[in-house]
């Protein structure tokens, strides 16, 4: 994407790392309508009503945004060639065999290298440079609802063959899983306090197994991804739960004040 303008002043070196605190010190109109169309042509590109970045929301946020420009010394122009966009985000995950792990998780959340750009490395050099910064391994980043071209991609660049879909539509790769069977086995990280929950899915129940940078859950809250699944498949077991629902409706109703 071109701009008449050199950012050279303002963004300095042809990889960088834009953080919330950097792009509010950026100051600058042209640079964050650059970046803001670039995600628009990211938005389009998946058909996306809306783009998922915007400097202004970047602000706001604890991710992390990673550019690819450079400047055209002939023509006098700069080029954004491309971004990806990362956050840390507490996820729930299970692997193949269904076991559940819970943890926090850097993970890539916006990613598009302009169409003229694309298939001459670009996409690399910034995940390269993303990961080195992170101080993170390919196989510890998980993707965002990810669109066949990057999966085509981290199997094609960066060997991850193995994408396990997760429910939320994040995918992690099985190698993730294999990293911490071997430097963790059972044991929980220190600081997690909370007792091993079964879970029970269908008929098969499952551990819950921690992530490296696990931090504490809320089990006050007692929310539907802490609760533990207890689904009966039968018939009549549908209908023994929809009965139920409907008797907790019924109270529900008779229990609440009447609006006049
Ligand atoms: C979490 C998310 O953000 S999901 C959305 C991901 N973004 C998109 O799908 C948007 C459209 N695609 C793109 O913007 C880019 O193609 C990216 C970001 C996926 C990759 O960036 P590039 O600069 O093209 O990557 P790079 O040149 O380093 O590697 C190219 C490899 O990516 C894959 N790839 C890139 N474009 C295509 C394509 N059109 N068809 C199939 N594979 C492709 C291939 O594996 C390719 O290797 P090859 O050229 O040797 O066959």
């Amino acid at each position: 994407m071109q701009v008449d303008a050199d950012f050279r002043p303002i963004l300095g070196p042809q990889l960088v790392r834009l953080d919330p605190m950097r792009i509010k010190q950026l100051q600058d109109p042209l640079v964050y309508s650059s970046i803001d169309s670039l995600a628009k042509l990211s938005a389009h590109c998946l058909n996306l009503r809306a783009p998922l970045t915007t400097c202004e929301k970047l602000i706001n946020s604890d991710n992390t945004l990673y550019l690819a420009w450079k400047f055209d010394e002939e023509q006098n122009v700069s080029r954004l060639l491309g971004f990806a966009k990362v956050g840390r985000k507490q996820l729930f995950l299970y692997d193949s065999q269904m076991q559940t792990y819970e943890g926090e998780i850097l993970c890539l959340l916006d990613f598009y290298v302009h169409f003229s750009a694309q298939r001459q490395g670009v996409g690399k050099q910034l995940i390269d440079y993303l990961l080195a910064q992170e101080h993170a391994e390919p196989y510890q980043l998980a993707l965002d609802n990810p669109s066949v071209t990057l999966l085509g991609f981290m199997s094609q660049k960066f060997g991850m063959s193995k994408p396990v879909w997760q429910n939320t539509n994040f995918v992690v790769f099985d190698e993730l899983f294999q990293s911490f069977a071997a430097e963790n086995g059972e044991k929980a990280p220190d600081g997690w306090n909370r007792p091993q929950t079964p879970r029970r899915i269908g008929a098969v129940s499952t551990d819950t197994r921690w992530l490296r940078n696990a931090v504490s859950g809320h089990q006050s809250k007692g929310n539907a991804m802490a609760a533990p699944v207890d689904a009966d498949m039968t018939p009549q077991g549908a209908l023994s739960n929809r009965a139920h629902q409907a008797k907790a409706r019924k109270a529900h109703i008779l229990s609440s004040k009447p609006l006049w």
